[in-house]
């Protein structure tokens, strides 16, 4: 049995988190980008050892954009380019965590829903080509649980029914799990995340005129973001406070030009908590999707079968860089125990009509931590150092008797920690 700790890697679709189990953050987080070179790619047969090596991934694809063609191969949380995600895990391992695949055993990350069979094809990638002793490929949401543990005191709380709350650059997600297994049919969906975030700012601040270098603007909409952004308790007082007391809430912003060398200045006012305020008041982004994100884990919740409800207010847990704004758990948890005290009430009206009633008061919380950013990366460095992956993981050994086939089904390994 391999000794080395196990590597970790979770493949998102903007950004993959790479390093080894045990650590409390990734080695290396690098963009989902493969930039190949189409001429040799086309030369089949001509000296294609060399040819097999001349791409480029993460920061340094984009850097040579102008003369290699990219490519995402990862959409929507599924891989969708076998080829040129071979040479991405093939450029992680050797490259950025130099190691040797064959001494660690290896575990990867899947959204809810991945089909069996780019679970097979992902085995046999992992033991033919890289000859790992053991992978174990886990479901995104369940680590994510996973990560919050270290939050929560009582270890007899710690558990793995939740609702995961994935919001990253691409897409959000609302995930319910059962005693670590996803209620795949519960699962829902909000076409709102990081990415539309960094566009409502940088349309503000255009809007307004703020003297932005027009090829910087996406760049900076997004460290102001990162920065300066939070969510607020009411918008209307939030207005009122900025308006009394500009100086106080307006922040400048400086750089300089990148060409020209100039230096430039911007204010950086509403947009602060207006941008994060898309997933609560969605409409003030796009008539497209108008459901606020509490109302939408309110309903995930409710469509889940009755006797998990209870435990799936109790521990809605967040993961991903999109759920990073400040005080954006604590307004989720008002918001959502405000609708369900809402219908609570409203029901016990109803039922108090024909007998006197009262209910046991529901318990709602949104646990936020320091992990967030790489919440599904740090669960997996977690679950990879204990004692017990080794006995989960499928084996070299069991994938030549039996084939890819093998990898089919992972068990959940709830008693292990
Ligand atoms: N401190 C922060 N505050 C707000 N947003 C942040 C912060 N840090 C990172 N982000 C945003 O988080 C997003 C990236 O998150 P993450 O790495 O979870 O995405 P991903 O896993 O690649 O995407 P997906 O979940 O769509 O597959 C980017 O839009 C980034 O700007």
């Amino acid at each position: 049995m391999s000794m080395k700790p196990a590597v970790v890697i979770d493949n998102g679709t903007g950004f993959t988190k790479m390093g080894y189990a045990g650590n409390a953050e990734p080695s290396y987080i690098i963009p989902s980008t493969i930039a190949t070179n189409s001429s040799t790619s086309s030369r089949v047969g001509q000296s294609q050892g060399i040819d097999d090596l001349d791409f480029h991934i993460g920061n340094q694809a984009f850097e040579n954009s102008s003369t290699y063609q990219l490519n995402y191969p990862i959409k929507q949380g599924i891989i969708d380019n076998w080829d040129n995600m071979e040479k991405m895990w093939q450029r992680c391992l050797f490259k950025h965590l130099r190691c040797e695949p064959e001494e660690h055993y290896m575990l990867l990350t899947e959204p809810p829903l991945n089909p069996p069979e780019n679970r097979e094809a992902t085995a046999e990638i992992m033991f033919e080509t890289f000859n790992v002793p053991g992978l174990y490929i886990a479901v995104q949401a369940v680590l994510a649980l996973y990560a919050s543990w270290p939050k929560i005191k009582d270890p007899s709380m710690r558990s793995l029914t939740g609702t995961v709350i994935d919001s990253g650059d691409g897409v959000t997600h609302v995930i319910p799990v059962a005693d670590g297994y996803v209620i795949g049919s519960c699962i829902s969906h909000v076409p709102l995340a990081g990415r539309d975030i960094t566009s409502f700012i940088q349309r503000m601040m255009r809007d307004r005129g703020e003297p932005v270098p027009p090829e910087e603007s996406l760049e900076v909409a997004r460290k102001v973001k990162e920065m300066h952004s939070y969510v607020c308790p009411d918008i209307v007082k939030e207005f009122k406070k900025y308006d009394a007391n500009p100086a106080k809430y307006i922040i400048p912003y400086a750089d300089v030009h990148p060409r020209t060398k100039q230096p430039w200045q911007i204010d950086v006012g509403y947009e602060r908590f207006l941008a994060p305020e898309i997933f609560f008041n969605p409409e003030i982004f796009s008539s497209d999707f108008t459901v606020p994100l509490p109302n939408v884990v309110d309903e995930a919740i409710l469509k889940c079968p009755i006797d998990c409800r209870r435990g799936l207010y109790k521990n809605i847990v967040l993961s991903g860089g999109s759920t990073m704004f400040k005080d954006f758990g604590r307004r989720l948890q008002r918001d959502i125990k405000r609708l369900a005290d809402e219908r609570q009430q409203a029901n016990l009206a109803l039922h108090s009509k024909y007998a006197k009633q009262s209910a046991e008061e529901l318990e709602v919380n949104v646990i936020s931590h320091r992990m967030q950013r790489f919440a599904v990366w740090f669960g997996g460095s977690m679950v990879a150092s204990t004692p017990e992956f080794h006995r989960v993981c499928h084996t070299k050994a069991q994938y030549d008797e039996e084939g890819p086939r093998i990898a089919r089904h992972n068990p959940v390994f709830a008693a292990t920690m």
